[in-house]
């Protein structure tokens, strides 16, 4: 078997741009003949293996999402919303499955909204005089529609993001600095903060990718290095702790992130690690730009103090499971880093609060700087997105 750690072929953009390699199958609905199924491409198991997780019940998902086989706010919100539609289709408690679904992790604003807008068809389906099975429809029919909305929502961040970059930058061939993964492993489409720098490879405009590695669940080196190496983006990896002296010698443009939650006022939640950077940044004149979709900003939070922060296993910090088989240890063999009973500190995001934040570019435009009318007004514009 070819080296699990060799860098998937890098194909070159093809002249349309869009890459010789098929989109990521991040998440699917399928029928299997034992009944309707929500697919999920592992994340716990990139980049090693490709490897798929066939969930026949809502639980299935929520495991999946306390796990993050599947994660990332844009993709947890088209998940939930999917896991709505597969307990209805199932003949499950709907209700049930949307608190479940919509409590499985507590930051990401999205996770919640997309169980809750799936609950709500299903609903209005059955106090419109529909039957289960048109109520079902409607279900699967609004998770569909979510899905199909962060594609489009992402491909217009993307271009939103990369004017931005333009606008601020001097010349053009950027060198941006992203943390954890936000590209199409997070997405209905191309991603977030990832693809504005997807694009500026695209249009010849990125020089480099830094690509923290993301301590303790290593987001940044296992799966947007796996993304940049697809796309065949010149990305180098860096431990967290090296990124000060990056923009110490001013090797960074700008840095890229995306959110979780997005606070009234602009605070904005992200994978921890965030709000350092956006202290080196400040300190160092480099743009802090978050890209996320209008879906995370959420206008009832109204500043970052009302955010919840998950906190996350010790085990995640302490411990490290042999991601494939080494020397004879088996993959998934869970190693001590720290001594066996060590305690740890592990949330899963820190706040960064507006004043730090450049900008927030969202498919609805930019905030810049982020304020609670500038948010308000970008909210206000969105559409619902209908299938056609
Ligand atoms: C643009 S959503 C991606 C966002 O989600 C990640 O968190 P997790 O991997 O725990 O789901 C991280 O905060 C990313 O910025």
């Amino acid at each position: 078997m070819a080296d699990q750690y060799a860098r998937p072929s890098q194909e070159t953009e093809s002249v349309d741009g869009r890459g010789g390699r098929p989109a990521l199958p991040v998440i699917r609905w399928d029928e299997s003949p034992e009944g309707p199924v929500v697919v999920l491409l592992d994340q716990t198991r990139l980049p090693s293996e490709e490897a798929e997780l066939v969930c026949a019940e809502a639980p299935a998902l929520v495991q999946a999402i306390r796990t993050l086989a599947v994660r990332g706010a844009p993709l947890l919100g088209i998940a939930g919303a999917y896991g709505v539609a597969l307990a209805a289709a199932r003949g499950f408690d709907v209700d049930e499955a949307a608190d479940a679904l919509a409590d499985a992790r507590p930051t990401a604003v999205n996770l919640a909204r997309g169980a809750r807008r799936a609950q709500a068809a299903y609903r209005a389906a059955l106090a419109a005089g529909g039957n289960r099975d048109q109520a079902n429809a409607a279900c699967l029919a609004e998770a569909r529609a979510l899905h199909e909305q962060d594609a489009q929502s992402s491909a217009r961040m993307a271009l939103h993001g990369l004017s931005l970059l333009d606008e601020l930058l001097p010349g053009d061939n950027h060198r941006i600095l992203t943390h954890c993964n936000t590209g199409a492993l997070v997405s209905g489409g191309e991603g977030t903060a990832f693809a504005v720098a997807l694009a500026a490879h695209r249009g010849g405009r990125l020089r480099r990718l830094w690509v923290d590695e993301t301590r303790p669940l290593l987001q940044g080196a296992r799966l947007t290095a796996y993304e940049a190496a697809r796309h065949g983006m010149p990305y180098k990896v860096l431990t967290d702790n090296a990124a000060g002296a990056l923009l110490a010698a001013g090797e960074v443009d700008a840095v890229l992130i995306g959110a979780d939650r997005i606070a009234a006022d602009g605070a904005v939640a992200n994978k921890v690690g965030s709000y350092p950077l956006a202290v080196l940044a400040r300190y160092h004149h480099v743009p802090f730009i978050v890209v996320a979709p209008v879906t995370t900003v959420d206008l009832d939070t109204p500043d970052g103090a009302a955010i919840v922060v998950e906190q996350r296993a010790a085990r995640e910090v302490t411990e490290i499971a042999v991601p494939r088989t080494l020397a004879g240890v088996e993959a998934g063999t869970v190693v001590p880093l720290a001594p066996v009973g060590s305690e740890a500190y592990n949330p899963a995001f820190d706040v960064t609060p507006p004043e730090l934040v450049t900008a927030i570019v969202t498919e609805e435009g930019v905030a810049s700087p982020p304020t609670v009318q500038s948010l308000a007004e970008l909210c206000a514009k969105a559409q619902p997105v209908t299938l056609t």
